[in-house]
């Protein structure tokens, strides 16, 4: 659906150039549901951009659904935007017009009628949850309702792909995960492709089904969320996965828990749902002379399935410890020595 090649964008600024997109690859599937991480500065804001060409490419392709966005301008360019819905973080909303006369706002401008665009504004309406408040204006709403408005009129025209620009970083976080399971819901009923940025790990795990980590204006790693999650492998990607299973939290803990005695080497075990039904700390334990004291343990739902994170302790004779830990590798659970030697 979305097919990057070879894309960057260079700002000319007083201080000199700052490459805000790097030469970026990329492709993404039709109903994918795909997240780009970063931190503030990476460039996620600009490569979003570059999708629906509000920032013109200084070189490399960007094609959507079929359409080389790069050599469209004018009406070309207009009909091309109508695939590309999106919705922004502050929502840009209007706030002199309801509900329904924002959500009405993009078929307006492409000329339908209006007995139309009132048949087609109660579906949007029904379909984002909004029922009954079509008339109100956008003051009178919730931030989460206010999205759903966002989400409403960026759908207005069908198109084939959501771009989401820190969708939720506005929100609560209870109301994040109702924003959230509208877009799942909407991705599925429509088999729309969503392409969503943030620097929030909770959002890419809960509906994304790749990711993209975004570093200095290139992608520094990218795979499906699960094997993300069980097996980062640069520096930046752990920090990430470390927002969702917290294991800085949980080293002060155990430290404090442990003060004064010996507390053997602290393992995280990283799983993903099937192997989580095996009896692995049963068969560690009847297997080697070693003791296993269990600290934290989490389970985190994916798009693709679950995984989990446990802590455990393991004291013992150092040798037996080292066979311990292999056998686990060995069982296709990751391990990582959090303290200890
Ligand atoms: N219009 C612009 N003119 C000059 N430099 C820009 C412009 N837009 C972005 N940049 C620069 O490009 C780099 C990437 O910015 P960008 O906003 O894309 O990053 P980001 O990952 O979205 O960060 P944030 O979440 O803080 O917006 C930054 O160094 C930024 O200062």
């Amino acid at each position: 659906m979305i097919t990057l090649s070879k894309l960057a964008k260079t700002f000319q600024t007083r201080d000199g150039q700052v490459t805000a997109v790097d030469h970026i690859d990329l492709s993404i599937e039709k109903g994918e549901i795909f997240g780009v991480i970063g931190y503030s500065g990476a460039g996620k804001s600009t490569l979003i951009r570059l999708l629906n060409m509000l920032e013109t490419p200084s070189s490399g392709q960007v094609t959507v659904a079929g359409k080389n966005m790069n050599e469209l301008s004018g009406k070309g360019l207009r009909q091309a935007r109508q695939e590309i819905g999106m919705i922004f973080q502050h929502f840009n909303l209007l706030w002199s017009r309801t509900v329904a006369d924002n959500i009405a706002f993009p078929l307006e401008i492409k000329g339908m009628p209006k007995s139309e665009q009132k048949k087609r504004v109660n579906e949007l309406i029904k379909l984002v949850g909004l029922e009954g408040r079509g008339g109100s204006y956008p003051s009178q709403l919730s931030g989460g309702q206010k999205q759903r408005v966002g989400i409403a009129r960026a759908l207005a025209n069908n198109p084939q792909v959501l771009l989401c620009d820190e969708a939720t970083s506005a929100l609560d976080p209870k109301t994040t995960d109702s924003i959230l399971d509208l877009l799942v819901d909407i991705n599925k009923k429509l088999n729309l492709t969503i392409v969503l940025i943030t620097h929030e790990m909770h959002v890419i795990r809960k509906i994304c089904h790749r990711v993209a980590v975004m570093e200095n204006g290139r992608i520094a790693e990218q795979g499906p969320v699960l094997d993300i999650f069980k097996r980062p492998k640069e520096e930046m990607t752990k920090e990430f996965v470390k927002q969702v299973t917290e294991p800085e939290e949980t080293e002060e803990a155990i430290r404090h828990l442990f003060k004064d005695d010996g507390i053997g080497r602290v393992l995280q075990l990283t799983f993903t749902g099937s192997d989580a039904k095996r009896s692995l700390i049963t068969d560690v334990v009847r297997k080697y002379d070693v003791s296993v004291s269990i600290l934290q343990g989490k389970i985190s739902q994916t798009q693709h399935g679950s995984y989990g994170s446990l802590f455990v302790s393991v004291t013992g004779d150092n040798q037996l410890i080292d066979e311990t830990i292999a056998f686990i590798r060995s069982q296709q659970v990751e391990v990582e020595v959090i303290h200890g030697e």
